[in-house]
């Protein structure tokens, strides 16, 4: 093991070849039809690829006259042949495009489920354009790898002893001078898999922050463009993109060198067979069907060998691509067993809670008591950095005070929040949180089996009557960011989305910034009316403190 590890050079990675070949193993088990469907195509493949050569001997021996039989039946096996390799070429294509995207998707489900499940603390580990790259281009890695190249090494080594076996059994001395080869060829590959795993992770890394960069370029054209800044931005993608270049070039350069090296030795090792066996028909030691089916060996030979020294950069990307998607999966996980609902009205109590970023050295809460009480209404108020999301996000236990405790109570019982108690909380964010499609479907995200009737009562209670009024009414077309829609029209979708949710405590994250205070008034009293939701609410606005029960202002 130790051997292994030091030929990979994997000292420097977070993991040890043992937990990489694990992890390895999981993706396999999980793909196993595919594996074993590829990995059965390859061996009858090998099986036919093997027999085709005995019956191209044979029609030439028969040909030749140094054999019995009928011609026109040789060639019929041929036919036969080929035909059974042409269906085995076509069951390959099949399996690799159907199920391979199958595999492909379902490995993304995973990791995605993985990642939305993983703690959050405050912001996040990865950029998004990184972690879409490894969630697309690592993952098909890892796919092809465990479905493809895995099964493919098994019929590879089997066409290899196969064709060996064929050829002992014609010449051995040619057989041994064929394969004597390969001790040269694998300690070369030692060579190469130690530089190549450094080009590829380099390769790998730029590749990621190309998209990055892309990305959050697309998602703030508008900000790039009132900025002026398109052409500072093209030419930082620009000298991202040189980086890219310069490793895929670097790791080309040397790709092309190796594969150089080693095709000449391949050649060389044809030219000796080929002198070899054109000596042996000259003495009369072989027949010309022979000298076909020999020649034909060779080359079956030495095109798996070929393939086997292939399995090297396979090995190098696989476990590049490994690495990156352990570190995804490894993001602590939060415990959440479902979630755990409260009778309503609910309220919420902190006992001197503090709380630190990880990377702050103050505390952003510090020794904050406070009972946000069934039923009422608080303006959450403060200069700007005072904590109030933290706050917020403290009290849906997205993150954990570092000391004190926030509970969840109603009259019956009372607890410490958790991540399952998030059932009993709407948010609604700062900003602009509607996603592309249309105002039902935005609001159906909150309650997908929301009635027509709930929708508009809901959005009479937001405010946002004004959809009826469109042309198109619930069906008008949202897009991206909830583009398409004035600032104040989206914060009351977003709210009424809120409200279709329907969970006792609602937290509004300067949810109104957008709204006259008219409004906003209006919106208050709509959903305090029935005094059955504990309202929280973060505002830059002290008028709001009039029709709120109570208020935290945070220092
Ligand atoms: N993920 C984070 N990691 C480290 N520090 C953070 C993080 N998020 C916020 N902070 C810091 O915590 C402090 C409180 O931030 P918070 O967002 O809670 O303030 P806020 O009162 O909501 O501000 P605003 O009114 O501007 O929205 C700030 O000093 C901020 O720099």
């Amino acid at each position: 093991m130790k051997k292994i590890k030091e030929i990979l050079r994997l000292q420097k990675s977070p993991y040890s070849v043992g937990q990489l070949s694990g992890w390895l193993w999981r993706a396999l088990r999980g793909n196993r039809l595919q594996a074993a469907l590829n990995a059965a195509v390859g061996l009858a493949s090998v099986a036919v690829s093997l027999a085709a050569v005995w019956a191209v001997q044979r029609a030439i021996d028969i040909a030749a006259g140094a054999q019995q039989g009928s011609l026109y039946w040789a060639v019929g096996l041929m036919a036969l042949f080929t035909a059974c390799e042409f269906g085995l070429g076509i069951a390959r294509v099949w399996i690799k495009n159907i199920l391979g995207i199958k595999a492909q998707n379902h490995m993304q489900q995973q990791m995605l489920d993985r990642l939305l499940r993983s703690e959050w603390r405050g912001r996040e580990r990865y950029h998004s354009g990184d972690v879409i790259n490894r969630l697309e281009q690592d993952v098909a890695t890892v796919v092809t790898f465990v479905t493809e190249t895995l099964p493919g090494a098994l019929s590879v080594a089997a066409m290899f002893t196969g064709a060996f076996a064929y050829l002992l059994r014609m010449d051995a001395v040619l057989a041994i001078i064929t394969v004597a080869m390969l001790p040269v060829f694998m300690l070369a590959s030692r060579i190469y898999i130690t530089r190549m795993r450094k080009l590829t992770r380099r390769v790998r890394r730029s590749d990621s922050r190309v998209q990055s960069l892309l990305q959050e370029t697309v998602q703030n054209r508008m900000l790039i463009k009132t900025l002026e800044c398109d052409s500072h931005i093209v030419s930082r993608l620009d000298s991202t993109q040189s980086v890219l270049r310069r490793h895929v070039r670097r790791r080309t350069a040397f790709s092309v060198m190796s594969n150089l090296l080693l095709n000449s030795g391949f050649s060389l090792g044809y030219l000796v067979a080929f002198l070899w066996s054109a000596l042996r028909l000259q003495q009369g030691t072989l027949t010309f069907g022979g000298m076909t089916a020999f020649l034909q060996l060779v080359y079956r030979i030495q095109s798996p060998a070929r393939d086997l020294t292939r399995l090297a950069p396979a090995f190098v990307a696989v476990f590049t691509a490994a690495e990156r998607l352990m570190e995804l999966e490894e993001m602590p996980q939060e415990e959440h067993s479902g979630g755990k609902p409260m009778g309503a009205p609910c309220g919420v109590r902190l006992e001197g809670v503090n709380y630190a970023y990880d990377d702050g050295k103050d505390n952003v809460i510090d020794g904050l008591s406070f009972d946000f009480r069934p039923g009422t209404c608080t303006a959450i108020l403060g200069e700007t950095g005072a904590g109030k999301t933290t706050l917020i996000r403290l009290i849906l236990a997205l993150i954990r005070p570092t000391a004190g405790s926030i509970a969840i109570y109603n009259a019956d019982e009372s607890r410490e929040v958790s991540p399952a108690d998030r059932c009993n909380f709407v948010y609604v964010p700062q900003g602009n949180t509607l996603l592309s499609g249309t105002v039902r479907t935005n609001l159906r995200l909150a309650a997908p089996a929301a009635s027509e009737q709930d929708m508009l009562e809901a959005l009479h209670t937001a405010c946002a009557d004004f959809v009826e009024e469109l042309p198109d009414g619930l069906d008008t077309k949202v897009a991206e960011g909830g583009g398409g829609l004035s600032e104040g029209q989206a914060q009351r979708i977003a709210i009424a989305r809120a409200l279709l949710r329907g969970r006792s405590v609602m937290l509004f994250d300067e949810a109104t910034s957008a709204l006259d205070p008219a409004t906003e008034k209006q919106l208050l009293e709509n959903i305090l009316c029935n005094r059955d939701k504990t309202v929280i609410f973060i505002t830059h606005r002290p008028a709001v403190m009039d029709y709120c029960d109570q208020t935290l202002r945070l220092t």
